[in-house]
């Protein structure tokens, strides 16, 4: 499988009829403060009504880019997931595509008919009925009356609502006004659908309902864009992605590349990104016990000094020491453990356990742990290194930190397990 990234730049190529969406650097900018934002908006219109142009590319103070130069295209038939951590600008970009608010900079172009589902029942009106609502929405949505006449009971009956098809919909659970959205949402067979976080909603006999539907949508054309945390929605639905942060796009390509890439820089974000040798304090006599750990770092296999190593690459791990003395049973323990906090301890192994023991004469030596390949995913790790002979401790590095990296398609899974793949024929 081929992994492409690609950063910012996208071509637009508006002559392509299977283009249904074309976004074209859009940029908005959002103001937290309430009372100047109100000034912001009553100056532009002033500045609109005297003939003035608005200096949209510029922020104003307490302003910030929400969204920043997004480019994207969509064709038919296309899913895309929209990823990001909170803030990212996902719902903001769905609003401005769906034509909810107007962007400072850049345009959207849309081919067919679209629908927004973007906050489940929020385009219902509370105290009309569930059937008035029907009727309202759809029509927002483009159909005319024959045509939701036409549809109305399949809509109902997808929304299974039928008993309280006449009551307002300020008296449906949640869980009822997100069926009936779903379901006006469906049957207007858009070309374009947006969906943010409303997969989540629901029993699971609906989630599998609405998943089918989707997917026979999209077998019949419908382009998507999905907005999710749920990464195993975006990696199930979507055949690429686009991963947003603080309102710039990161990187957009095939989805699983993009999730991992998403993923990494969320295990990652808050701490430090480790890589290269940690380089030890060198011992007073005093403070040694015989043996001290001056350089811990990873190696390749020529030697090289490796910043990060990458998942399924070979790696060594290096233990550069110092002796005093002769020792002839050095055990050289290693416990790796995950810095997302998730998995407790890795890795754990020692010389000892391996029956290997070591050897090591006075003066500087290099023990290696050499490793055909590093099996850890992408992430941040933090590995305690100790050198023993029996119970007599040596020395003990506490944390050595350091970052795994991968350069082809990692599966969502605890350990990176290199293999190939053969067909016999009997
Ligand atoms: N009307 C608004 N006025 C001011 N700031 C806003 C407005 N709407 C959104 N923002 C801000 O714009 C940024 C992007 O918000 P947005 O809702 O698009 O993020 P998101 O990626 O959808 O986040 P989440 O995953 O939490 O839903 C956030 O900092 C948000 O606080």
């Amino acid at each position: 499988m081929t992994t492409e990234l690609r950063n910012q730049e996208i071509t637009i190529q508006p002559e392509d009829s299977e283009v249904v969406l074309s976004v074209e650097r859009i940029s908005k900018k959002f103001c937290r403060n309430l009372r100047r934002s109100l000034l912001y908006g009553v100056q532009d219109i002033a500045t609109e009504l005297s003939g003035g142009k608005r200096t949209s590319a510029k922020l104003r103070s307490q302003e910030f880019w929400a969204l920043k130069d997004v480019s994207f295209q969509l064709r038919r038939g296309e899913a895309v997931g929209l990823v990001g951590s909170n803030g990212a600008g996902k719902s903001t970009l769905l609003r401005i595509i769906s034509g909810l608010i107007n962007p400072d900079t850049g345009s959207v172009k849309i081919r067919g008919r679209l629908a927004p589902l973007i906050a489940l029942g929020a385009g219902f009106n509370p105290i009309l009925t569930g059937r008035e609502n029907i009727y309202a929405n759809m029509s927002i949505l483009g159909l005319s009356t024959k045509e939701i006449k036409a549809k109305f009971e399949e809509v109902v009956d997808f929304a299974e609502i039928w008993e309280a098809i006449d009551a307002p919909v300020q008296n449906y659970s949640s869980g009822m006004a997100a069926r009936l959205g779903f379901a006006c949402a469906v049957h207007t067979e858009p070309d374009i659908f947006l969906i943010d976080e409303v997969l989540s909603v629901g029993d699971v006999k609906f989630k599998m309902k609405c998943h089918r539907r989707l997917a026979k949508l999209r077998e019949n054309g419908t382009a998507f864009v999905l907005v999710s945390h749920n990464s195993h929605s975006i990696l199930n639905i979507c055949n690429t992605a686009i991963y947003l942060a603080k309102g710039q796009l990161i990187t957009v390509g095939e989805t699983e590349a993009v999730v991992r890439k998403y993923e990494e820089d969320l295990c990652l974000s808050g701490m430090e990104k480790a890589t290269g040798p940690l380089i030890l304090p060198k011992k007073s006599p005093d403070e040694s016990f015989g043996l001290d750990i001056t350089l811990v770092c990873f190696k390749d296999a020529q030697g090289n000094i490796l910043e990060t190593p990458m998942s399924g690459e070979p790696a060594n791990l290096c233990v550069e020491c110092f002796a005093h003395k002769y020792i002839d049973n050095a055990n050289l323990g290693v416990v790796v453990k995950s810095l997302s906090g998730e998995n407790d301890r890795v890795l754990y192994f020692t010389s000892a356990s391996d029956n290997e023991f070591l050897k090591i004469s006075p003066g500087n030596t290099e023990l290696q742990i050499q490793m055909p390949y590093c099996c850890l995913i992408p992430g941040a790790y933090t590995a305690k290194i100790y050198i023993k002979s029996g119970v007599c401790s040596f020395d003990v590095v506490e944390s050595f930190r350091f970052t795994v990296q991968a350069d082809k398609t990692i599966s969502r899974c605890l350990f990176y397990q290199p293999r190939t793949w053969k067909v016999i024929s009997k």
